[in-house]
């Protein structure tokens, strides 16, 4: 990197400098690189690592305590010509929208309603590269095109239609496919943005991890799918809890969503991390068992009004998918969550916490259905006995014939069985039980770990 200093600024400062300010003027930024620069450029897949050129010891000698020493070493911005100011814009007052390319083979998706942003316009970049010799333009044109968007998908939680993003006649519909997997022949996006400390955990489809993310020195959780996904079919059915996640938003009760992307056919998730499962915590004191389950409860009931008020249902509520940070629970792992309208199939989860009418296929009531996991799970924590998965006390709490609670009082035990009354219908929604007595005015009892 170092053989390309020129007497003014080497290569690996300007470098330096492009992943220290803002990407939207590359152009500008590339063109103050001399002819050797740019062979050198192309020869590092600039593009694909652009925040990681910065040598580690510089990134963290920025001063974060307001010493100037080490800010007064970078050297000041690059002047570039101001011509690009002069680019005609097609619209003064909008800038350019992206172009749509339609996705036709995602039985999930009215073809209307797909959107995915193309190119930038080649016209963009006409103006500042009439002042490069012609070898560099070309460059710079091939540089570009390795920073393309990727197609979008349509995300089917979704109730907005993507019609406002179509740019009618500029391009074809096209095939689109899933970005080719990163992690081929680039480096790992994985490896490059975050350091693994620990697995914290394991399910049927995916470990997660416990990482730091380099650039922001924060740690989050990664979960990373243990089946290569190579059929587009397979990349959208593991999707499902990316796009309800970032379908749903934020809520203090739901597991905070980062950003997702496929890597050598695998999925990876970035995730708020939270300290453990609700079986693993305990109440602050002995004695209030029952008072700490009323207010896990409660959280999660929150949690789930949220996502119903959403128009979408989890139906993979359980112990092991319930979190906690700090006193909060959070409510994760939405790989089986569809929308209440019926528009995505049901993919059925554990059946140990499935009322009797999801097991025979009776779909249309699914929010009463999250009701009734809630409620099984509270109780499996209550009776600190794990829930059959068939036989005959697996249909005797279908019929509402539920052991007794040692040691809980009355109305709790006849508030769980009410959220697993057989009817669904006879059960309570999550708006009716943050109404109830026994839900309000709780004490925070969840400690931590
Ligand atoms: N955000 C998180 N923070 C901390 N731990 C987590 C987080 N997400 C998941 N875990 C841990 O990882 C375990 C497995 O995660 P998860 O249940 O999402 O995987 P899965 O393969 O989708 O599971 P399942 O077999 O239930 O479908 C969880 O039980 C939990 O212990």
């Amino acid at each position: 990197m170092e053989a390309g200093c020129d007497g003014g600024l080497c290569l690996s400062q300007k470098l330096s400098q492009v992943s220290l300010r803002s990407r939207p003027h590359l152009d500008q930024i590339l063109c103050s690189f001399a002819e050797d620069d740019l062979d050198e450029i192309c020869s590092q897949d600039f593009f694909c690592t652009p925040d990681f050129l910065t040598p580690v010891e510089r990134q963290f000698s920025l001063d974060l305590e307001g010493n100037k020493e080490n800010v007064s070493s970078i050297p000041p911005p690059i002047q570039c010509s101001p011509v690009r100011s002069k680019r005609p814009r097609p619209d003064s007052a909008m800038p350019p929208q992206p172009q749509i390319m339609l996705i036709k083979d995602n039985p999930l998706e009215d073809s209307q309603d797909i959107a995915s942003s193309e190119s930038e316009p080649q016209s963009k970049t006409q103006p500042l590269a009439e002042h490069l010799p012609p070898n560099s333009r070309a460059r710079i044109a091939s540089m570009r095109r390795r920073v393309l968007s990727p197609p979008c998908v349509k995300n089917p939680f979704k109730r907005e239609n993507y019609e406002h993003c179509h740019t009618e006649g500029k391009l074809p519909p096209k095939q689109a496919q899933f970005l080719p997997a990163l992690g081929a022949n680039c480096e790992s996006r994985y490896r490059e943005e975050f350091h693994e400390i620990e697995e914290i955990g394991r399910g049927n489809f995916s470990s997660v991890f416990k990482v730091l993310k380099r650039i922001d020195g924060c740690l989050y959780a990664v979960k990373r799918s243990h089946r290569q996904l190579r059929q587009d079919s397979e990349r959208r059915q593991a999707l499902t809890e990316v796009q309800a996640l970032a379908a749903l938003g934020l809520h203090e009760h739901v597991v905070r969503y980062h950003t997702a992307w496929f890597e050598n056919d695998q999925l990876y998730i970035q995730m708020e991390l939270c300290e453990g499962i609700l079986s693993n915590k305990k109440p602050a004191s002995m004695g209030t068992q029952e008072k700490f389950l009323l207010e896990a409860l409660r959280q999660v009931v929150e949690a789930l009004a949220f996502i119903h008020s959403r128009g979408l249902a989890h139906l993979d509520v359980k112990p092991a998918n319930i979190y906690f940070s700090g006193s909060k629970l959070k409510l994760g792992d939405f790989g089986r969550a569809t929308r209440l309208d019926g528009s995505i199939s049901v993919e059925e989860g554990d059946a140990r916490y499935m009322p009797l009418e999801l097991i025979n296929d009776d779909y249309r009531h699914l929010p009463k259905a999250d009701v009734f996991a809630l409620g099984a799970t509270i109780f499996e924590l209550a009776r600190d006995l794990p829930l059959p998965s068939s036989g005959s006390q697996f249909q005797a709490i279908r019929q509402g014939r539920l052991p007794l609670l040692p040691g809980f009082s009355l109305p709790f035990q006849n508030l769980l069985k009410a959220l697993m009354h057989p009817n669904p219908e006879a059960r309570p929604s999550p708006q009716d039980l943050l109404k109830c007595a026994l839900l309000r005015n709780l004490g925070n009892v969840v400690a931590s770990k």
